[in-house]
């Protein structure tokens, strides 16, 4: 019963629920990882065959940081690996990637790896892929106001003309036509924001899924989609 003409134009996804899953499996941290990686790769193609035109997944939060490092570690490497591995696909699937949150704390070699995956697949007119990657919700809205300030300072705007768009502009979402996610799905059974897209999310459907990420595959993913064609969204209105 899914309709194409109802699609929500962007997803965002909180993929969690990998550490409890490997650990349910009795399998060392990083397979947790690793089957999340799968799960991620699914979501993207999925995106693709379902004409959504933007998926923002928090891939790393910079809470995660506090994790232990040989876990930091594990994920920096795989993030390598998997771009390594996936940017000839995205290349020849028309997917564009973006970036956002504070990439000069990755390691180099991954920051020139996203880097590169932005410039080759700029133009790219296919599904938009945007990796929060060591993302703040917080340091996004931060980030807007010193922008914000700084054309205020510089006589190029007065206080009075900021609005809802002027700050919109200059969020690190600005890079899409459409910033504000239809759709945000958590796994795991995690009720919370966790610091993700703040401003954006402001009227999004909220979606949240028993299912730990690895174990989050087509059947769960259209479930999540059929759910959000039946809401009725009222923006505010009462009908
Ligand atoms: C880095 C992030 C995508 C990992 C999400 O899964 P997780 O490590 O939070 O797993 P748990 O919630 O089960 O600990
Ligand atoms: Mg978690």
């Amino acid at each position: 019963q899914l309709q194409r003409d109802l699609m929500p134009r962007h997803v965002a996804v909180i993929m969690d629920g990998n550490r409890r899953w490997s650990r349910m499996k009795g399998l060392p941290v990083g397979s947790g990882y690793e089957a999340g990686a799968r799960a991620f790769r699914r979501v993207v193609e999925l995106c693709g065959e379902w004409g959504i035109k933007v998926l923002t997944v928090f891939a790393f939060s910079s809470d995660n940081w506090l994790r232990p490092k040989v876990e930091t570690d594990f994920l920096m490497a795989l993030f390598e690996r998997g771009l390594r591995d996936e940017l000839k696909r995205f290349v020849r699937e028309n997917i564009r990637v973006s970036l956002i949150g504070d990439s000069t704390k990755l390691p180099n070699r991954l920051q020139l790896l996203l880097a590169d995956a932005v410039e080759t697949t700029q133009s790219n007119s296919g599904l938009h892929l945007i990796i929060a990657a060591n993302y703040s919700g917080k340091n996004d809205l931060v980030q807007a106001c010193q922008r914000i300030a700084l054309k205020v300072k510089d006589d190029q705007i007065e206080p009075e003309d900021i609005n809802e768009l002027s700050i919109e502009r200059e969020l690190e979402t600005n890079c899409t036509d459409f910033p504000n996610p239809d759709l945000l799905i958590r796994t795991s059974g995690e009720l919370r924001l966790s610091n993700f897209l703040l401003w954006q999310l402001a009227y999004t459907e909220l979606y949240f899924a028993e299912s730990l990420w690895p174990d989050f595959g087509e059947e769960e993913f259209l479930e999540a989609l059929c759910s959000f064609q039946q809401r009725q969204r009222r923006y505010g209105r009462n009908t």
